[in-house]
């Protein structure tokens, strides 16, 4: 077969002491075979995989408590071992049209020795990569080498302050140390966990809200290449995690902490540098929302303003708060600010109802017959206004799902902004949320319609009782109805709809999800974007944990 992208390597992760019973395990699929193994003596307990396609050296895995017969999803699980590649057998059809590599980002491993973390977004990133060509399929999974996990595997310990973690004090001195490092940043994490994203000019960043935590891959080998340093003088601290990228641009936003408001930037393909559009001037107070996504419309940069506020004092912190980083500021309220690509002007700012949203979905202009704007259309990922969602998003909650319904609402919030300068935006719920079991996350759709008016988004929905969104939907704006996808005790990721190269209609293409199911095992999943049905599974030699956002790097 033609040679596929991923190179042949494995690390050996050693265990405390020797293995001293071998008990054969698992793996179809004819490229790798796997012993588990269990010391009494030094109470290990592993696997080794012995890769036979490639004749690699056996691969001892990290070990972990929970690789037991009790163990839970893998969604919620450390990553077992530091890397693995090789072919998945594939169980029904992958289209050959299919060319390219599906790259998922996340947080995966959550304990630096015994020390476990609490929250899902702490976890060290692990970087999978689903190669499809001429219909088959290879996986591979690595650690991103950030200074963060380096460190933490240096040292043993925490050294970076992750979403809900901070390194500990050990005296005054090195706490006065600390508040400097943290003022200057370098105390901030640079562990790129949360997406993934392909420049225009062919690199691929890793990224998080750290914008020290954008960091350059190599999509074909998941080697970590270096920090993507910014080039400009922009400075500040933090970021969305989710620029909108194009063929033509990269946009982000940039808090501004100290002086309420955001900078909106904009960098050119080939270029690491990011200029300045505009200013937001933020209305409500004591500090800017988080802005983990934003939504672009083909003239306009959509910049919401959160009742979620970061919080200085939060930063500062070394126990986490209720809402970590942040603060619920209802009396602040919410607003939505539209500007100008071009001019960097602001051409609209009205007040909304309260929201709650990490993600939008998409957003688009609505004209009238003389083609003027009348008003801009958001849509997001809408948890009801209420913050609840984060603390359900704690390691300890996600793994300890008793068969109550304790997944809080959420829905397809849709913002309409007006142009004709009166001062308040709607926000209403798109469709039943009952079409979508009230679960509403992760989302993606067509990215030939991003900015202009769409038909159909995938997300993550619910099937209830669940902790988690444990379904995969397909949304239709038009008929105001789901498609749902759901496997009893299975953890989906992102659905990502990669579109077929020269289809007409905007659901010719497929989803791409990777499944945590409920023995502890995963595969990769497709649907057919139009049907939503299955059309292939590939399992993987175990399951992974959950992944947050990816990427297409199609291939020529
Ligand atoms: C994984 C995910 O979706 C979000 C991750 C967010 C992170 C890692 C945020 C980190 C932060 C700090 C470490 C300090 C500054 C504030 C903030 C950006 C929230
Ligand atoms: C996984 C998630 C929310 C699920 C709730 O329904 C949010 C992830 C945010 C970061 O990317
Ligand atoms: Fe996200």
């Amino acid at each position: 077969m033609a040679s596929l992208a991923f190179s042949a390597t494995n690390t050996n992760i050693l265990p405390p002491c020797a293995a001293v019973s071998y008990r054969p395990v698992l793996f179809r699929g004819g490229s790798i075979f796997g012993n588990s193994i269990f010391s009494k003596k030094c109470n290990f307990r592993g696997l080794i995989v012995t890769n036979v396609a490639k004749e690699l050296p056996p691969t001892i895995l990290l070990p972990e408590k929970e690789i037991s017969s009790d163990r839970k999803l893998a969604a919620w699980t450390s990553i077992r071992q530091e890397r693995w590649e090789g072919e998945l057998v594939v169980e029904g059809e992958i289209p050959l049209w299919l060319k390219g590599t599906y790259l998922r980002n996340g947080p995966g491993m959550w304990n630096i020795g015994d020390y476990n973390f609490r929250h899902l977004f702490d976890g060290y990133a692990t970087l999978v990569g689903l190669h499809f060509e001429n219909g088959r399929l290879k996986m591979a999974h690595r650690q991103i080498e950030s200074d963060a996990y380096k460190a933490a595997k240096k040292n043993n310990k925490l050294c970076y302050r992750e979403f809900s973690e901070a390194p500990k004090t050990d005296n005054f001195l090195s706490y006065i140390g600390d508040l400097a490092n943290l003022f200057s940043g370098a105390s901030l994490t640079d562990n790129a966990n949360t997406g993934v994203v392909k420049l225009a000019d062919g690199r691929v960043v890793c990224l998080t809200e750290t914008i020290k935590g954008s960091i350059e891959i190599d999509p074909d080998t998941l080697d970590t290449l270096g920090k993507f340093e910014y080039s400009d003088t922009l400075g500040g601290l933090i970021h969305s995690a989710h620029p909108i990228v194009t063929n033509t641009e990269f946009l982000t936003l940039l808090p501004d902490l100290v002086n309420p408001g955001y900078m909106v930037v904009r960098m050119e393909p080939g270029t690491n540098e990011r200029k300045v559009i505009g200013r937001v001037n933020c209305r409500g107070r004591p500090a800017p929302g988080w802005v983990h996504s934003f939504p672009v419309t083909e003239h306009y940069v959509i910049v919401p303003e959160m009742p979620l506020r970061y919080c200085a004092q939060n930063l500062l912190k070394a126990e986490p708060t209720p809402l970590y980083k942040f603060e619920w500021h209802p009396n602040s309220k919410g607003f939505v600010h539209v500007m100008c690509k071009a001019s960097g002007k602001i051409v609209a700012s009205v007040e909304v109802p309260l929201f709650v949203t990490f993600h939008f979905i998409n957003a688009y202009e609505e004209r009238d017959e003389d083609g003027r704007v009348t008003a801009v259309i958001a849509d997001c990922c809408e948890h009801h206004a209420d913050t609840t969602i984060l603390d359900k998003l704690r390691l300890q909650n996600l793994r300890s799902f008793s068969g109550q319904d304790v997944l809080p609402n959420a829905r397809v919030g849709r913002f309409t902004i007006p142009f004709d300068g009166s001062p308040y935006g709607k926000l209403e719920a798109a469709l039943d949320p009952n079409e979508h079991g009230r679960g509403m996350d992760m989302c993606s759709i067509n990215p030939n319609y991003l900015g202009n008016k769409y038909r159909y988004a995938y997300a993550c929905g619910a099937q209830r009782p669940c902790n988690f969104p444990n379904a995969l939907t397909k949304v239709d704006f038009e008929e105001k109805a789901a498609k749902n996808w759901f496997d009893e005790g299975s953890v989906p990721s992102e659905p990502f709809f990669v579109p077929r190269p020269g289809a007409i209609e905007e659901d010719d293409g497929v989803v791409i999800s990777m499944i945590s199911d409920k023995n502890g095992e995963g595969y990769a999943l497709l649907l057919d974007g139009s049907t939503f049905q299955e059309i292939a599974r590939a399992k993987f030699p175990y399951g992974l944990p959950y992944g947050l956002h990816g990427c297409w790097v199609p291939k020529n």
